[in-house]
């Protein structure tokens, strides 16, 4: 007889609390994400949406805790080493001065080492990437003369090369044109056909509705989460926008 298959859980978040300098950023996210989900996370300006992010990707600079329960806040059923971030391209300097195949090579950091020479099955792997992302020949230009859009194929490419099985994307068609979008938002759906786990941080409700089958609306504080269509309601947008105007950036600081 054959087992049920019951979905798996990636992540689980339990009553996840974030707060920068005792300034509560986040609060009580509670949730799970299941192993092959497309999830895109949206919300107002402000609503913590980086700092989910950062918190999963295990790189945040502000507090994380969960206020009740003894689980903790963020609960990842994988090695961190199995989640790949891309972060805001405002966040990336770009005047470091690495050519793009180092770039994209740096995805393989896990298995060529801190000072590990790349073979030449590791070369072919980003040539290959670059090639996906319709950057072949640009291995030996530097990521400060790329536009924006260039920038973020590479980074597209690095994540390629990456192969991880929980994907984290922060504005990742942000200032970036509706051609590359649209060949960005494909190498989505492939990671999505792959068994992948995708949660992206997106600003516009189209893309959403169109290529994302869950959403979690964020405004500090989880407004809904699960099926798009049933989380991008007027009535949902209503509540995160009115929470948004009663932040108060200068209050004082929370001693809970
Ligand atoms: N490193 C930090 N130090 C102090 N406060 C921070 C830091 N990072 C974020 N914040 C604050 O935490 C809150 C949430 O910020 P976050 O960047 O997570 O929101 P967001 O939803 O991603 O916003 P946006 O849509 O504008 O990118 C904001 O009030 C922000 O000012």
């Amino acid at each position: 007889m054959s087992q049920p298959q019951y979905p798996t859980p990636v992540l689980t978040l339990n009553n996840l609390t974030v707060s920068y300098r005792q300034h509560p950023a986040l609060q009580h996210i509670s949730g799970q994400l299941l192993q092959g989900s497309l999830t895109a996370v949206v919300g107002p300006n402000g609503a913590g949406k980086s700092t989910l992010l950062k918190s999963i990707a295990g790189i945040l600079h502000g507090q994380a805790y969960a206020p009740t329960g003894s689980l903790p806040p963020v609960q990842l059923h994988l090695p961190q080493q199995a989640v790949a971030y891309l972060p805001q391209q405002s966040e990336l300097d770009r005047s470091f001065p690495m050519d793009v195949r180092d770039c994209v090579l740096l995805g393989l950091w896990g298995r060529t080492g801190a000072w590990g020479t790349a073979t030449a099955a590791m070369l072919s792997q980003v040539a290959h990437a670059l090639h996906t992302v319709g950057l072949q020949g640009f291995e030996r230009r530097t990521v400060g003369s790329l536009s924006t859009g260039q920038l973020q194929r590479v980074l597209f490419a690095r994540l390629m090369v990456q192969d991880a099985p929980l994907i984290l994307l922060d504005e990742p068609f942000n200032a970036v044109d509706a051609k590359t979008t649209h060949s960005l938002l494909a190498l989505v759906q492939r990671w999505h056909l792959q068994g992948r786990t995708v949660l992206a941080v997106l600003h516009d409700d189209a893309v959403v509705h169109a290529h994302f089958p869950h959403t979690l609306l964020l405004a500090r504080t989880c407004i809904a989460w699960g099926p798009t269509a049933q989380v991008l309601t007027p009535d949902h947008w209503a509540r995160a926008r009115a929470m948004a105007e009663a932040w108060d950036e200068q209050a004082a600081l929370c001693t809970v």
